[in-house]
């Protein structure tokens, strides 16, 4: 699956929409504003999810926002080619999203006090969540089979590089106080005080009717009959009329996918590569 990406400094990533030079530019030149909220994920970990909840939260629960303008244009991807040049002269608090590991984020952001949330999800379903997006899409070489794209997931052969890397990177972070971690699996158990968690990280605070149409409009739901989020608007030009983002919105759907053999691979592998983290850091486990 490997002659189809783009690699830039030893990661690969997709071939439309990135290039070296503007990555190049935006690892060297991209300038974090204090004022900024940054949203970080490996793909697949419910970043669409967290942009949309985080876009309510900026709107006090009023939808306009999300009904209006497409999810990438709320919050671009810094280092997409899209996303880099429409931020760098954007004016104001930016919220901003990336899937980069942390040797690539742009240079500026350890002297910045922007706040930065990075959402964790279990691997097995991240792998499962990509496994199934990157078949429907136009940028990524598809798999054969779940058996071939389980072996490039865990060699860490696929976009954006290692998951079990791209933890270890960012939790270099924890502790800080502009370093907010939260997981998938905590936000579905209980969006409530997860949504809480968050507003009190950017220092906002929602009435009881405002969050309660955040909750409303940020669920799987409506969340998936939106069109300016569901990236529906995206079919055809990077996703196969197959394309769905919001396919199941579950935690543990790898369990009805991987086979024992692979379950257990994976524990092993797990348990190897994330024994010097705390086990507290992974909610799933
Ligand atoms: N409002 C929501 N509630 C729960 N899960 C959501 C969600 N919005 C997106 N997701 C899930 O987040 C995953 C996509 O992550 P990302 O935004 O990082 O690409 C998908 O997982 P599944 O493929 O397991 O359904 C998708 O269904
Ligand atoms: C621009 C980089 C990018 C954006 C969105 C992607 O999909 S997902 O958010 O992980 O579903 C992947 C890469």
């Amino acid at each position: 699956m490997s002659d189809r990406y783009m690699w830039f400094e030893g990661v690969p990533f997709p071939t439309m929409g990135f290039t070296p030079e503007l990555m190049r530019e935006a690892w060297e030149s991209f300038v974090f504003k204090d004022e900024d909220v940054l949203i970080l994920t490996y793909p697949k970990s419910g970043t669409n999810w967290l942009i949309e909840i985080v876009c309510l939260i900026c709107s006090k629960g009023d939808p306009k926002w999300i009904q209006s303008v497409p999810i990438w244009d709320r919050s671009p991807w810094v280092e997409a080619e899209y996303g880099y040049n429409s931020l760098k002269d954007k004016e104001g608090p930016r919220l901003i999203s990336s899937h980069l590991p942390i040797q690539l984020i742009p240079k500026s952001l350890s002297n910045s006090k922007a706040k930065v949330i990075y959402l964790i999800r279990n691997p097995r379903d991240v792998l499962i969540s990509g496994y199934f997006f990157w078949r429907t899409s136009y940028f990524v070489k598809k798999a054969e089979s779940l058996k071939e794209y389980f072996e490039c997931f865990i060699k860490g052969n696929v976009i954006y590089g290692s998951w079990f890397d791209h933890i270890h990177g960012w939790m270099s972070m924890r502790g800080k106080e502009n370093f907010l971690i939260l997981s998938y699996e905590e936000l579905k158990r209980d969006t409530r005080s997860t949504v809480d968690k968050i507003c009190q990280f950017l220092g906002r605070k929602l009435e009881p009717e405002e969050m309660n149409s955040l909750l409303k409009n940020s669920s799987f739901q409506v969340m998936k009959e939106n069109k300016m989020s569901n990236y529906s608007l995206l079919r055809g030009q990077f996703l196969d009329e197959n394309g769905i983002l919001l396919r199941k919105g579950t935690s543990g759907d790898w369990k009805n996918h991987f086979t024992v053999a692979q379950a257990e691979a994976f524990d092993k592998i797990f348990q190897d590569k994330m024994a010097d983290l705390p086990r507290e850091l992974f909610p799933w486990q």
